[in-house]
Formats: structure tokens, C-alpha cells, sequence
């Protein structure tokens, strides 16, 4: 996506469009899954990850104006770059939005989520979201054991994650050449 954006919730796909294969993503530590959003509270597949990946916490998080004390104020703060000592599960159960992150050259990568869509952001990758402009969105949040939702605002070159996930990155990239 575009570098600069004035209205955060325009898709800022800019005038020659790039589009990111679901490899690339993977290269980046990005997992992805499709889930039927009509059918999360009685779903083998999310259920077979929850417990696969340990995530024991779950809540669900309805972002709109009458939902959300501090609304302005929160979504302003998803919308600065971060990272966190954890994953950050998201899994879009209604409405829309966008997930930005960094790639290895530094460049945004908007992730356009939709109903069915699920996420997990790697400890340490710097990211960012934006409702986009149909203005709600209802997520489901996942974690292993007591949530933990700090986040930590670029710069942190010398967070424990965030060497861990540049660690990661280069091991992938190495595997990469290798296979080729
Ligand atoms: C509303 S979920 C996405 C925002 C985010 O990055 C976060 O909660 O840490
Ligand atoms: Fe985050």
C-alpha cells in the first residue's frame, strides 16, 4: 500500500497496484485461515486450532461508536505502529477492516479482512489497523492463558520479540534459498 495516507480508511492501494501472495505473507510469519464466520460457536476447525495452538482465551471485541468507550481515542491507538511480546490472534466474524504490516523491506502490507478471515501476527512484527470505510467490525480475540494487550510503539529495535521475530525472519529466508 501507499506509505503516506491521509484518510486511514481508504485503501491506499496507489496508482500501480501490488498484490501480496499468501507465501509471501507465510514468509513474513503471517498465518492465515479461512473459517465459516456463521458458525463460530460450534466450529471443529477453530476449535482443532485453539487447541493446537494453546489459545484457552477467547472474547469478542464489536468496534463501533456506541460499542466502545473512547472510541476516537482507541482506534487511533490501533492505528499506531507497534508490536507485541505475543501473537495477536484476530479472527473477523462481521463487517471489515485492515490489518498494515511492515515486510522485509519495510514496506506496508494492508490486509483486507473479511468475514471468515483469520490472522495471527507474529511476536514482534510491527503492524497497525484501521476500520475501513463501512466503519464496524467484529472480531474474535484469541490468547494462550491471561491476555496480555501491550503494545509497544516503533521504535523497539531492542525488545526481546522484536529481535526474536528479525531472528525468525532470516531463518525463513535461508530456508527460501535453500529449497531453491
Ligand atoms: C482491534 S484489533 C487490532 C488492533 C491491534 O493491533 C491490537 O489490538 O493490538
Ligand atoms: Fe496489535
Amino acid at each position: 500500500m501507499e506509505e503516506n495516507v491521509e484518510d486511514q480508511r481508504l485503501p491506499h492501494k496507489g496508482n500501480a497496484p501490488e498484490y501480496v501472495s499468501m507465501d509471501k505473507l507465510a514468509d513474513l510469519g503471517v498465518l492465515y485461515w479461512k473459517l465459516n464466520p456463521n458458525n463460530y460457536e460450534n466450529d471443529e476447525e477453530l476449535n482443532k486450532i485453539r487447541e493446537s495452538r494453546g489459545y484457552s482465551y477467547m472474547d469478542l471485541l464489536d468496534l463501533c461508536p456506541e460499542k466502545v468507550d473512547d472510541y476516537e481515542a482507541k482506534l487511533k491507538n490501533f492505528f499506531t505502529e507497534h508490536i507485541h511480546a505475543d501473537e495477536e490472534i484476530r479472527y473477523c466474524l462481521e463487517g471489515s477492516g485492515y490489518f498494515d504490516v511492515r515486510d522485509k523491506d519495510d514496506r506496508w502490507v494492508r490486509i483486507w479482512m473479511k468475514p471468515g478471515d483469520m490472522i495471527i501476527l507474529p511476536p514482534g512484527i510491527y503492524h497497525r489497523f484501521t476500520l475501513d470505510t463501512n466503519n464496524y467490525i467484529k472480531l474474535m480475540r484469541l490468547f494462550i492463558g491471561e491476555p496480555v494487550w501491550t503494545a509497544y510503539n516503533r521504535p523497539q529495535e531492542e525488545h526481546p520479540a522484536r529481535k526474536e521475530y528479525l531472528k525468525s525472519l532470516k531463518e525463513i529466508n535461508e530456508r527460501a534459498v535453500e529449497a531453491h
